[in-house]
């Protein structure tokens, strides 16, 4: 199982301080660095958000990291004439298509791919032509597997939200729902990767899911870099995703 860490909360720490100052010698902390110490720490890729308010990650970082950062890159990024703009100059390994809103704390739910059929096939063929692998970010929902595969997607990115917040009873309904996509997702012949609220005490109970290729997880491994640094917090995280039941042959 394959770890995609996102550095945008690395970012995060940086605007709070240098929002109006992207130019000081002093802005720090620096997601390029995040993304070296990831890499030390096993990471077998690096997942950058570009928002289209920019509140985190800058185009600036993307540049730099894609350059830089000796991992495959995955941009996150709105259904836009902008972003996919610049995936098409960025050019990126993947790319995950995510729903936006600025008025939202953080991704609040899945791409309605069944509902922007030919908008999000449009996006998919363009990033597709430009050498851009794509994943649709979605809930776990059959609709949702039904309509990536209409699409044409590579992979879909299921939204680990609802499993990660689930309270009084609803883990083992999410934990049903995030096993029946999985399968429907693996078989349309469609990578099934996983994201969002992904920590060091849920993973494990992700492990019931089969066919998971790849967990993108950040804000979590962020958090415990506070405290371990962050080549140390990627390290604890692929040691424990190492306990995930290889498939069968
Ligand atoms: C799509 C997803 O769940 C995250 O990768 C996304 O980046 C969350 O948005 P923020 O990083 O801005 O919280
Ligand atoms: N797509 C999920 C991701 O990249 C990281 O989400 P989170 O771990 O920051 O919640």
């Amino acid at each position: 199982m394959l770890l995609g860490v996102n550095i945008d909360h690395v970012a995060t720490l940086r605007q709070a301080r240098y929002a109006l100052l992207p130019d000081s010698p002093n802005a720090e902390p620096s997601p390029l660095d995040a993304a070296h110490d990831a890499r030390l720490g096993g990471a077998d890729s690096i997942t950058i958000h570009v928002r289209a308010d920019r509140r985190h990650m800058q185009d600036r970082d993307a540049y730099e990291v894609r350059k830089h950062c000796g991992l495959p890159i995955n941009l996150e990024m709105g259904v836009t004439q902008e972003m996919t703009a610049l995936a098409l100059d960025l050019r990126p390994d993947f790319a995950c298509l995510v729903p936006e809103t600025r008025e939202e704390v953080t991704t609040e739910g899945g791409l309605d791919v069944a509902g922007r059929i030919e908008e999000v096939k449009a996006c998919v063929a363009k990033l597709q032509e430009h050498g851009i692998r794509v994943s649709l970010f979605i809930d776990p929902d059959l609709h949702q597997i039904e309509a990536a595969a209409a699409v044409g997607a590579e992979m879909v990115e299921l939204h680990t939200g609802c499993f990660a917040n689930a309270v009084d009873g609803q883990l083992e309904h999410e934990i049903a729902r995030l096993i029946e996509a999985a399968k429907a997702g693996h078989a349309a012949g469609i990578q099934v990767n996983a994201g969002h609220g992904i920590n060091y005490k849920n993973l494990h109970r992700l492990f019931v899911v089969p066919h998971l290729a790849e967990l993108n997880i950040g804000h979590s491994i962020v958090s415990r870099a506070m405290r371990v640094g962050f080549t140390a917090a990627v390290a604890e995280m692929k040691g424990l995703m190492a306990a995930y039941p290889e498939p069968e042959e």
